[in-house]
This record gives structure tokens, C-alpha cells and sequence, in this order.
């Protein structure tokens, strides 16, 4: 029998995968290639896309790519940032929520791991909370940085830097996953076990009342 490989679904241990990016496409068409090639791999591992909604510069680029290969979509989109002249038409579900920190919370709570592609201040502020949630054991889903072109190395050489001048231990460091394309990205965040000591893994996080604990 002849099998047709371009249509394998490859089985992930994610249902849901949280991308941050940028609201900006960038500079470089390596960028958007990038978040074409971030949405085709979930796809064809049979994740569904989370999101901050809207169509607006990378974001449009991932949640199209995922849309269009058959996949559900879920954009949290703040309430006041709705109208579609400000970001864009969402694609798939859209979820309303009052404000910027119930947005993350969303986000998160619907998710199984998280993936930042290039981005701006927002996308960094996304990146480093759920970083610094799994520091702390609120959390423990993986954390991944899709290193396009080398666009995240001063931020690892920097959180390097910081490792060595004890702000951050070096076991923390292992929570961020980095790679430099999609499927590198993925296949590690499948692998990942979480072995950082959580600072504060002995407190019980009131995680209903946070929002990140995992389900609908
Ligand atoms: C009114 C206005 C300026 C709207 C800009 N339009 C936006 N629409 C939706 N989400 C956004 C917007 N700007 C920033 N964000 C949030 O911040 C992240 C990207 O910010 P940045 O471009 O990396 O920094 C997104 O993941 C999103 O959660």
C-alpha cells in the first residue's frame, strides 16, 4: 500500500500550544516564513493553536498557517482591543476577556507548553512571566524560544550573563528550550521533562484563582 507521507499526523503529548509573537511582521520575510513554519508544524502534529488574537503582524502569520491546515484556533483577545481596526479579524474562536492579565492567564490555562517566536516588549513581558512562573512551580509546561536567525541571542547570551553573576541559577536557565527552527523546536519541547527545583515548589499556589491551572 502506498502511503503518502505529506499527510501523516505525527502523535504529540500537546492538545494545545500557546505562541507569543510579535504584533509587528519585522523586517525580514525569515520572520513570517517562520511563523508559516511554526503553524505547519503544529499541524502536522495535530496541535491546536492558542493566541492573543487578531491578524496583526506575526501573530496573523501563525494563526493562518493553523486555521488553514485544519487545526482549532482559540485568540484571547482584551475586550478593548476587539475592534477589528486595531488587530485584525481572529480566525477560529475568539475569546473575550476583560484586560491584559486575565489575557496571559487564558492563555496559559488553556495550554500545554509555550513557544515565543520573534517579538517586541510584549512578546519578551509573555515570554519571561511564564518563565518565571515555572521558577516559581506554578506551573511546569515547556517553555520554548523559536531562535530565528539568531533574533533571540543577545537575550540568552544576557540570561547567561545573568547565571553567571548569580541572579539566576543555573538550573533555572534550563527552563528555557531554544532552536532555531520549528521542528528542532517542537521535537525538544516533546522530550522536555522539567528537572529545575522550583523555587517555591513546597507552597501550594492557589492556581484555580491565578489561572493557570490546565482544562477549559
Ligand atoms: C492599540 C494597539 C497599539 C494595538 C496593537 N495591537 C495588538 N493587538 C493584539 N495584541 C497585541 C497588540 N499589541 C501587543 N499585543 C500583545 O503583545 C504581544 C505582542 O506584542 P509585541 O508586538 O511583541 O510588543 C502579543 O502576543 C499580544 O498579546
Amino acid at each position: 500500500m502506498e502511503v503518502n507521507t505529506k499527510t501523516i499526523i505525527q502523535k504529540s503529548k500537546f492538545g494545545r500550544i500557546c505562541v507569543f509573537c510579535g504584533s509587528s511582521q519585522g523586517k525580514k520575510s525569515s520572520y513570517q516564513d517562520a511563523a508559516v513554519d511554526l503553524g505547519n508544524e503544529l499541524v502536522s502534529r495535530n496541535i491546536d493553536l492558542v493566541y492573543g488574537g487578531g491578524s496583526i503582524g506575526l501573530m496573523g502569520f501563525v494563526s493562518q498557517a493553523v486555521h488553514d491546515g485544519g487545526r482549532h484556533v482559540i485568540g484571547v483577545i482584551p475586550k478593548i482591543l476587539m475592534p477589528r481596526e486595531l488587530t485584525g479579524e481572529t480566525v477560529g474562536e475568539v475569546r473575550a476577556v476583560a484586560d491584559m492579565h486575565q489575557r496571559k492567564a487564558e492563555m496559559a490555562r488553556h495550554s500545554d507548553a509555550f513557544i515565543a517566536l520573534p517579538g517586541g516588549y510584549g512578546t519578551l513581558e509573555e515570554l519571561l512571566e511564564v518563565i518565571t512562573w515555572a521558577q516559581l512551580g506554578i506551573h511546569d509546561k515547556p517553555v520554548g524560544l523559536l531562535n530565528v536567525d539568531g533574533y533571540y541571542n543577545s537575550l540568552l547570551s544576557f540570561i547567561d550573563k545573568a547565571v553567571e553573576e548569580g541572579f539566576i541559577s543555573p538550573n533555572a536557565r534550563q527552563i528555557i528550550i531554544s532552536a532555531p527552527t520549528a521542528k528542532e523546536l517542537v521535537k525538544k519541547l516533546e522530550e522536555y521533562s522539567p528537572c529545575h527545583e522550583s523555587v517555591a515548589s513546597k507552597l501550594c499556589w492557589e492556581i484555580e484563582r491565578i489561572g493557570y491551572s490546565s482544562g477549559d
